[in-house]
């Protein structure tokens, strides 16, 4: 579904050349569950952002379902993750003044075949708190209201960079148990940035980075229950 080939990304500021991704090969399959993992400065978010296209790469091709992203101009690459991408980072980025319903609403609005605001309200058990501001809900809460939000316009990739970052244990299976039904009931492809360990065992798919290279990539032949990973 998404395949990186030779990518590259240097970042300069002045004299200084900072290589953050040295010739990565990717594919990630439509419908997996794919976490990255890799140390401070390993360069995770930076592959996330070219893929996303929230940043340009210096070398290399992304494609997306065959197509070449890679070239596309700045409002061809808004269109494209617009139509099929959605983020959830450990800030839950909730406007405060809306009300939990309208938070998700913001989220259907951008799509071209949004999912029922009702029916993820059920989805992610708050139902009840439609009519409540961000600021009554606990930190899990506000989460998997952010997660909806990211769904409701019915996006194919879903990519979170530390989504539980701000999360104590219980909170954070619950968002990931959220994350895994959307996986395995919508089809939606997960990718998950983390430091998190434990979430590789609930994932189809777990690739290392270290000093800007992928220094590993395993397939797992079972996947556990997010209420069942091991929390370090
Ligand atoms: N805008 C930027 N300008 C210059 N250097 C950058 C920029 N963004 C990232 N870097 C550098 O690129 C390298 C990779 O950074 P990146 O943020 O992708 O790592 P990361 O694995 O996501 O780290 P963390 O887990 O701390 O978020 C680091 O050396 C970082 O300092």
């Amino acid at each position: 579904m998404i395949t990186l080939t030779g990518v590259t990304k240097t970042y300069r500021s002045g004299d200084i050349e900072t290589a953050a991704l040295k010739s990565i090969d990717l594919e990630i399959a439509e419908g997996e569950f794919a976490v990255i993992l890799g140390p401070s400065g390993s360069g995770k978010s930076t592959l996330l952002n070219v893929i996303s296209g929230l940043d340009t790469v210096t070398s290399g091709k992304i494609s997306f379902r065959g197509k070449e992203l890679t070239g596309l101009s700045e409002s061809g690459m808004t269109r494209f993750r617009r139509q099929y991408l959605g983020f959830i980072f450990q800030q839950y980025n909730l406007l405060q003044n809306l009300t939990v319903y309208e938070n998700i609403q913001i989220g259907s609005d951008i799509g071209t075949d949004p999912l029922d605001i009702d029916e993820l309200l059920l989805k992610i058990g708050l139902e009840k708190t439609r009519n409540k501001y961000p600021s009554q809900l606990s930190g899990g809460e506000q989460q998997r209201v952010s997660v909806a939000r990211s769904l409701a316009k019915n996006p194919a990739v879903i990519f979170c960079d530390e989504p539980t970052g701000s999360l104590d244990e219980a909170n954070s299976k619950n968002v990931l148990k959220l994350l895994q039904e959307l996986n395995r009931e919508y089809r939606k492809t997960i990718v998950i940035i983390t430091h998190n360990t434990g979430i590789s065992e609930m994932s189809d798919k777990v690739i290392k980075m270290n000093s800007g290279k992928i220094v590993d990539i395993t397939i797992n032949p079972t996947k556990k229950d997010a209420k069942d990973i091991h929390w370090g």
